[in-house]
């Protein structure tokens, strides 16, 4: 895919640095012509075989083509994409709330009801994600992000799908890219990837969401992957002490070795613990309460 030629600073002009990582740089940009604010994220491309700065330009146009099939409110949205001999730069959605896992931090760990609100979202996200067959494999809290801080309820926008693949019916996808804390048994194991993969890591999300500690996370990353593909982790009781048995049993029907047995994100938005009761629901539940009594 070519990108637009012009220069990218002929439309846009370049605002202060949102975040950086591997990727790049992301900056704030508002577009000339209409004063609008958006986000700019600026990738090295790798220029000549040897060079290990930057992305690979082909790892980039997979980005691009996955943004361009998504549009969905809980997905960063992609609106254009400039190249120039060394850098291309992805024009996307301002999302200025900062990342979920800077939220948790400030808060140590959030109530079940924030948590169940949050994850809510991005199982919206992630199950428009799987309807098309896209998988995200990096899903983590950083790559979580809030649309706007201080508002009560901020949306959430899943960002960087870097390590995104749409598959084809049929075909094999091994990768294996991810953060160790957060990836499945299949990636560490080198067996086939499936969308299930994402649901492991909302299994790691979730019980970080509600506890702020890590399931896996050893002392170095050779700990964790063990850790991992030996399934070993466990309910903190000091952590947990308030947690529902719901919430956790929400958990453990994600963080199954097994991808067949995962709960897919469809069926984790029936779970109890996600579902919202009907009216008669929540009346028959007191009536039989007063029934006990
Ligand atoms: N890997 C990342 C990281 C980030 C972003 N995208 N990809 C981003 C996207 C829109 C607005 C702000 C950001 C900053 C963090």
């Amino acid at each position: 895919a070519t990108f637009k030629l012009e220069n990218v600073e002929d439309l846009y002009e370049i605002g202060e640095v949102l975040g950086s990582g591997h990727f790049g740089q992301v900056r704030e940009v508002r577009e000339r012509t209409t004063g609008q604010r958006w986000a700019g994220k600026f990738l090295k491309v790798r220029r000549g075989a040897g060079s290990w700065l930057g992305v690979e330009r082909k790892n980039v146009e997979k980005e691009v083509e996955v943004l361009q099939s998504l549009q969905h409110p809980n997905i960063m949205a992609l609106r254009d994409v400039f190249e120039s001999k060394a850098e291309v730069v992805l024009i996307v959605e301002l999302i200025s709330g900062g990342e979920l896992f800077d939220f948790i931090a400030e808060k140590e760990s959030l109530s079940e009801s924030e948590g169940i609100d949050f994850l809510k979202q991005i199982l919206h996200g992630v199950s428009y994600m799987h309807s098309k067959n896209i998988g995200h494999f990096d899903l983590k809290p950083e790559n979580i992000m809030l649309s706007a801080r201080g508002e009560p309820l901020p949306d959430i926008k899943i960002i960087d799908f870097g390590m995104a693949h749409h598959f084809i019916q049929g075909e094999e996808y091994k990768s294996m890219g991810g953060t160790p804390q957060y990836i499945a048994p299949e990636v560490i194991n080198y067996e086939p990837l499936g969308t299930a993969t994402d649901m492991w890591s909302i299994g790691v999300i979730t019980y970080i969401l509600l506890s702020g500690l890590s399931p896996f996370q050893g002392n170095t990353d050779e700990e964790t992957l063990r850790n991992i593909v030996d399934m070993i982790y466990e309910f903190d009781d000091h952590h947990f002490r308030r947690t529902s048995t719901m919430a956790k049993d929400f958990i453990q029907q994600l963080l199954v070795k097994d991808q067949i047995k995962r709960m897919t994100a469809d069926e984790s938005l029936l779970h109890p613990w996600i579902k919202p009761l009907t009216r008669t629901q929540v009346a028959n539940r007191n009536h039989s309460s007063i029934n006990m009594k």
